[in-house]
C-alpha cells in the first residue's frame, strides 16, 4: 500500500487534463491480480476504473500553505463527496516532483510529475546516445527529490551496448546504468528490480527513445501506444499524455511524452550533484571566485590538461549553470512582479478602510 499516514482517504491522480483529472483509491494501486484492463492501464472491477473529477474553473486544487496549485499525475488528493459530483479538498503536500521551466517572458514551472521515488532517464544506443542530454535530465530527476536511473534502450541494435553504456556511466555518476533491449529481454530485469511495492517511477527521454515501449515491457502488457505505424494508418504514434500505470506488483509508472529541451528549474545542489566531478575540482581551485578560463591555481583547467575532465563534460556543465542562472533571474522577476501586485492589494485594501465605514464589513 502507498505510504501515507494519516491521510487514509486520498486518492492518486492517474491523468491530470484541463478541467479534470481522472484519480484511483490506494487500493486500485495495491498489488492485485493482472485483470482485464482499460485504456489508462486501471484493473478493472467495480471502482477499478479511475474517476473521473472536474475542478474549479481556474483548474487549480487548494495545496499546502493554501497556495491553489495545479494537480499533476502522481499526486495524492483529498475528496468532497457533493449532490454535485466529487470535488478536491485539498492536495496532499507532495513528496517530489519532477519540475520543469516552460516557455515564456517570466518564469513559470510545471510540475511533469509529484511523489516519484525513480527517474528512469531512458536515451536510446541508437542513434548514439547524446550524453548532453542525460546530463540535463540527471539534473532535472536530482532537483526532484527523486533518484535517477538511467536506461539505454536498442541494446540489441548496437554491437557493444555494454561499453556503450560504460561511457554513458562515465557521465552518470552516483546512477545505476542499465542497458535493455525489449525484443530479447536483455537487461530488463535490472529494471524491474525496482518496482518494489508502493515505488513510484516516471519514465523522461527524448521521443522515440522507447520510453512507451519500455513501460509495456515492465507492465507485461499493451498500456501505451508506442511508435511505428498506428492501427489507423496516420503515421506514427507519439505519446501525447502523461499518464499513471499501476502495475500488478504495486508499483505504478509514468510515462511522459517526449520531452524536447526541458527546461532547468535552478537548483545548484542538482547541478553539483550531477556534475559532482567538475564541483569537486572547482572547490580546489586557488580562488573562490574562479572562472576556470586561466588563472592561477585553477583545478580545473590542470585536470583538463591533465585528460581527467573531457571538455565536453566541462562545457555541459557552463551550458547547464548558464541556463539554471537564467531561470533564476526569471523566477525573481516574476516574484517581484508578484510581489508588486500584492502590496498594491494590500495598499488598496488599507485605503479603503482608511475611508472610513463605506460598506458594511464581514
Ligand atoms: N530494436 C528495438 N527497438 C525499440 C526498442 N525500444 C523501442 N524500440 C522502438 O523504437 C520506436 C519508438 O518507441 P516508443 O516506445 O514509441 O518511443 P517513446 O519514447 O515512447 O516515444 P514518444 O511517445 O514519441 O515520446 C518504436 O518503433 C519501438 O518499437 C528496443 O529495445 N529495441
Ligand atoms: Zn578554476
Amino acid at each position: 500500500m502507498p505510504d501515507l499516514p494519516g491521510v487514509p482517504d486520498a486518492v492518486r491522480v492517474v491523468r491530470a487534463d484541463r478541467g479534470a483529472v481522472l484519480v484511483l483509491p490506494a487500493h486500485a494501486l495495491a498489488p492485485h491480480d493482472d485483470a482485464p484492463v482499460g485504456r489508462s492501464g486501471a484493473p478493472d472491477g467495480p471502482d477499478g476504473h479511475p474517476r473521473r473529477v472536474v475542478l474549479d474553473r481556474d483548474g487549480l486544487v487548494p495545496g499546502p500553505d493554501d497556495e491553489r496549485t495545479v494537480p499533476t499525475v502522481g499526486d495524492w488528493l483529498l475528496l468532497d463527496e457533493t449532490p454535485d459530483g466529487p470535488r478536491v479538498r485539498a492536495l496532499v503536500p507532495r513528496r517530489t516532483a519532477l519540475v520543469r521551466d516552460t516557455a515564456g517572458k517570466t518564469s513559470q514551472t510545471q510540475a511533469l510529475a509529484a511523489n516519484v521515488d525513480v527517474v528512469l532517464v531512458v536515451e536510446h544506443l541508437d542513434p548514439d546516445p547524446d550524453l548532453g542530454r542525460v546530463e540535463r535530465l540527471l539534473t532535472l530527476a536530482w532537483r526532484s527529490g527523486a533518484q535517477p536511473v538511467v536506461v539505454l534502450t536498442k541494446a540489441d541494435l548496437v554491437p557493444d551496448p555494454e561499453g556503450m553504456a560504460a561511457e554513458v556511466a562515465d557521465v552518470a555518476l552516483a546512477v545505476d546504468v542499465h542497458a535493455v533491449a525489449v525484443p530479447t529481454g536483455a537487461g530488463l530485469d535490472g529494471v524491474r528490480a525496482l518496482l518494489a511495492p508502493g515505488m513510484t517511477l516516471v519514465v523522461v527521454g527524448p521521443s522515440g527513445a522507447g520510453k512507451s515501449t519500455l513501460v509495456n515491457a515492465l507492465a507485461g502488457r499493451e498500456v501505451m501506444a508506442t511508435g511505428g505505424r498506428r492501427a489507423d494508418g496516420r503515421g506514427r504514434h507519439t505519446t501525447t499524455h502523461r499518464e499513471l500505470v499501476p502495475l500488478a506488483g504495486g508499483a505504478v509508472l509514468i510515462d511522459t511524452p517526449g520531452i524536447r529541451g526541458v527546461g532547468l528549474v535552478a537548483d545548484a545542489e542538482a547541478l553539483d550533484t550531477t556534475f559532482a566531478d567538475v564541483a569537486d575540482l572547482a572547490a580546489r581551485c586557488r580562488f573562490g571566485d574562479c572562472h576556470h578560463t586561466g588563472e592561477p591555481g585553477c583545478a580545473v583547467q590542470e585536470a583538463l590538461e591533465a585528460g581527467e575532465l573531457a571538455p565536453r563534460r566541462l562545457d555541459s556543465w557552463r551550458r547547464l549553470e548558464r541556463e539554471a542562472a537564467y531561470q533564476a533571474r526569471r523566477a525573481d522577476v516574476r516574484l517581484a512582479a508578484l510581489e508588486r501586485d500584492r502590496w498594491k492589494k494590500i495598499t488598496k485594501d488599507m485605503h479603503r478602510g482608511l475611508r472610513g465605514p463605506g460598506r458594511p464589513r464581514g
